[in-house]
């Protein structure tokens, strides 16, 4: 017999992109997601000087974003509901840190993924690449075995090391209605020295299942191995553009959405916080240019804390506020042929409104710069700091 949500994959292989989501109005179950990629050890570097040692690997900002700010049911008490698939060795330092905590990696023989980011002392630019990763130690990859038994919303594949298989993004596309995809997961290469390269996504066994998946998020210097203009006709491709905001490109249409002002402190986990953030905006209903807004805010949230941000309550309580303002129903359309990708007539006022959120923190920070680093031991003044607007 086999497995129960493998039964009727022969109906969903020609119909997955058919497939309606059912609408959720609020106050009933918000939709599950399942989150596959490793959490990992990060070392920051700099001018040959460790200068913090923090919780990394997208699964880690993604379950930090999803948890503050996806949409839960009444009957589902305090947490989102998602499922983190993630592996980790018995070396692993942050098994209390409330991410791994909240959702418990597996732990196998071989060590926990860990990267050296080094960063440069010039100031970073918009697009330069402002820190250089090696690849120090690798864990098991995440095999389709791995993966609940059951059907899910939404799947994010954030994998940082590709540790996310070919055939472990095919049983998420399987198991979930919408996948949504970091293409650091897919076109990450490393070196003998375990120096982070890309290959180009088209060359590689992930480029076929790129028609299932509903959206491709890149970085403007991973955007020239995803081959935009070829993508965009399978699915919806954002590019992220640092400070600038981010772009989307769908099959007969692009939009670009403007970014939200941070003290830059610390790079890393903007994508995968901007991922999650977008993630959780089509969550709420929201058109994937309105949902970017919600990425955006998360992006510039994460840099400016060293490591794996903390949100304020206030904060979080006055976004609920806002989402709840600005939509009707939980995703109404978790579904590649279904979703809009338009601006909507709520963009501006979301926008204004995220944007007076996004001030606050921003004020709170500089204010109390100890706060922006929810202890992790890296001061903000060692660590590359540029002021945005
Ligand atoms: N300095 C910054 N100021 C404001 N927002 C930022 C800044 N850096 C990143 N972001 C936000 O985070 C998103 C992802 O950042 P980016 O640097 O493009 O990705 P990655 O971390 O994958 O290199 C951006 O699209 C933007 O919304
Ligand atoms: O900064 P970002 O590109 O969003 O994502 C980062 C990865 O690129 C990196 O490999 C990992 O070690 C970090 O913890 C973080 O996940």
């Amino acid at each position: 017999m086999p497995p129960a949500a493998e039964q009727d994959d022969a109906h969903e292989e020609g119909e997955n992109q058919q497939l309606m989501m059912t609408t959720t109005t609020k106050g009933g179950p918000a939709p599950e997601g399942l989150v596959v990629g490793s959490y990992c050890h990060d070392v920051l570097i700099r001018g040959g000087r460790v200068v913090g040692e923090t919780l990394g690997g997208a699964a880690a900002f993604v379950s930090n974003v999803l948890d503050a700010a996806a949409p839960r049911g009444e009957e589902q008490g305090e947490e989102a509901p998602f499922v983190v698939v993630s592996k980790v060795g018995d070396d692993f330092a942050y098994a209390s840190a409330p991410a791994p905590a909240r959702r418990p990696p597996l732990v196998c023989a071989s060590p926990t993924t860990s990267f050296h980011a080094q960063f440069s002392d010039a100031a970073a630019s918009a697009h330069a690449p402002d820190r250089e990763l090696r690849l120090v130690c690798a864990c098991d990859p995440i095999y389709p075995a791995d993966l609940p038994d059951r059907r899910f919303a939404y799947g994010l594949a954030v994998g940082v090391a590709g540790e996310v298989l070919p055939e472990t993004l095919e049983r998420m596309i399987r198991l979930c209605r919408a996948v949504l995809v970091d293409a650091q997961a897919l076109i990450r290469a490393f070196d003998g020295d375990g120096a982070v390269g890309h290959v180009a996504l088209e060359d590689t066994p992930y480029a076929r299942l790129l028609p299932r998946v509903a959206f491709l998020k890149a970085s403007s210097e991973e955007a020239p191995y995803v081959g935009v203009e070829t993508a965009r006709r399978r699915c919806c491709v954002i590019v992220t553009e640092g400070r600038d905001g981010c772009r989307l490109y769908w099959d007969g249409g692009e939009a670009c959405v403007a970014p939200f002002p941070a003290v830059q402190v610390d790079p890393t986990g903007a994508g995968d916080s901007f991922l999650a953030g977008f993630a959780a905006g089509l969550l709420w209903g929201l058109s994937a240019t309105d949902a970017a807004l919600l990425g955006n805010f998360f992006g510039a949230a994460a840099v400016a804390q060293v490591g794996v941000p903390t949100f304020h309550p206030k904060m979080l309580q006055a976004l609920k506020e806002i989402l709840e303002e600005n939509t009707t129903e939980y995703s109404p359309c978790m579904n590649g042929t279904t979703f809009s990708f338009e601006r909507s007539n709520v963009h501006h006022e979301l926008h204004t409104a995220l944007q007076e959120v996004a001030r606050l923190m921003s004020e709170q920070q500089q204010a109390d710069p100890a706060n922006g680093n929810g202890g992790d031991i890296c001061s903000t003044q060692e660590l590359n700091s540029s002021r945005t607007a």
